[in-house]
């Protein structure tokens, strides 16, 4: 049977890719909530809806199969009983802010369809939608209570950070933030119940349940034996320690998980915005972590009870070890130009989606780094973003690849 994830590497040729397009969540995000919510400014959703298209568009022209959430969401709830679960989960793990909303909601939702049941799962429910409830608390009774009885996902369409595919199984990641921590419950209901995933038995090297935060952006996926995972501002070395005895102690091919330390801040939050793999030999960086020869601390760790770990202190020459290499080229985001640097960086220029070996998907709007990928001979196909950048990921936060072939 043809195994539904098979990621053996950051570049080999991507086949299907699993995105969320940005809907009613993103037109849900006020000033009160945006920091919350981890956005910067409102998008403009019409703009933003036709670039996610064109980014999809882009990625279907090159013969890969591109999935949404929300389609294979709708296509699990075939039975009311999945639907009902599902449900229940969801608003298990949603703050609700008033008491006795919980039955109200769940039956608000259960009489919708499948399709309006997840829109609005996502988009959010807003007080106001549903009948009016009897006031208990002072903090409903007065004029300027929150809004919204679920809250609106709208980091839902960077589909790179709630799970990762690692060879023929799944990251289910417990996040880090509250604003984000539902996002992983949509993956792992259609990992069980989609009939795509369902009967694949795919091996989850993590629950989403471990107590210790880690996001698909630190993780990257270098070779079938070698994954490197960021510690960041969203990722913690105990869930780094506890993936990779899951990888060792599991069927899996990995052999080492290269532990990467990146600043705890949020213009770095994931090690794939400041690093991301372009060619067998080639990586994008970003100077804010790492200078042009490659100076930060690293961890390898190994099989063994306890876990062999060893440090490192030189990305290039740690790259150059894990993957036999014997010559790696850093090509820094922005390129020498500190402005350009930071500007670019901010905006997502480290951020590159690999859709086959020295083949990347970018924004348009890094033209510094643009240019730099180019003159190191990679092929660099431009996307837009004047509203999608505003939720802070580029193209490989957008994106979660489920199948890759194999590297020749
Ligand atoms: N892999 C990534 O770097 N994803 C970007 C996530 C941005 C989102 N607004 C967040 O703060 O989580």
């Amino acid at each position: 049977m043809k195994q539904p994830i098979q990621i053996n590497s950051e570049i080999g040729k991507l086949t299907s890719v699993l995105l969320h397009r940005p809907g009613k969540e993103i037109e849900n995000l006020t000033p009160d909530s945006m920091e919350q919510l981890l956005f910067d400014d409102i998008p403009y959703l019409p703009a933003m809806q036709k670039e996610h298209d064109f980014f999809a568009d882009a990625l279907r022209q090159r013969d890969i199969e591109v999935l949404y959430i929300d389609q294979l969401m709708i296509d699990t709830f075939e039975t009311e009983e999945v639907k009902r679960l599902f449900v229940d989960r969801m608003l298990q793990e949603s703050r609700l802010t008033a008491n006795g909303s919980s039955e109200a909601l769940k039956n608000y939702l259960l009489e919708m369809d499948s399709k309006q049941l997840i829109d609005s799962m996502i988009a959010g429910v807003l007080k106001e939608d549903l009948k009016e409830q009897k006031k208990q608390h002072l903090y409903e009774m007065m004029s300027r209570h929150y809004p919204f009885y679920l809250d609106p996902m709208p980091n839902l369409y960077f589909t790179r950070d709630p799970a990762a595919g690692i060879g023929s199984g799944i990251s289910i990641n417990p996040m880090s933030q509250h604003a984000r921590q539902r996002e992983s419950l949509f993956v792992e209901h259609i990992i069980h119940h989609h009939p795509r995933f369902a009967s694949a038995d795919t091996p989850v090297w993590m629950d989403r349940n471990f107590d210790f935060p880690i996001e698909g952006g630190d993780e990257l996926v270098l070779s079938e034996s070698v994954l490197a995972i960021g510690v960041s501002e969203r990722t913690s070395a105990r869930a780094v320690e506890h993936i990779a005895k899951n990888l060792f102690n599991g069927n899996s091919k990995v052999e080492k998980v290269v532990a990467v330390e990146i600043p705890k801040k949020r213009a770095s939050m994931h090690l794939d915005t400041v690093f991301t793999m372009v060619d067998y030999d080639q990586f994008t960086t970003h100077a804010q972590v790492v200078d042009k020869d490659g100076h930060m601390n690293i961890f390898i760790l190994e099989r063994g009870d306890p876990l062999r770990i060893s440090k490192r202190t030189n990305l290039k020459e740690t790259l150059k070890e894990v993957l036999k290499l014997s010559e790696v080229n850093l090509i820094p985001c922005g390129g020498e130009d500190k402005i350009a640097s930071a500007r670019e960086q901010w905006n997502d220029g480290s951020n590159t989606l690999a859709i086959a070996p020295g083949s990347v998907v970018t924004y348009e709007r890094n033209y510094v780094s643009n240019d730099l990928l180019r003159e190191n001979g990679i092929e660099v196909i431009e996307v837009q973003s004047s509203e999608l950048v505003r939720g802070r990921g580029g193209p490989r936060c957008m994106s979660m690849p489920l199948t890759r072939e194999p590297l020749k």
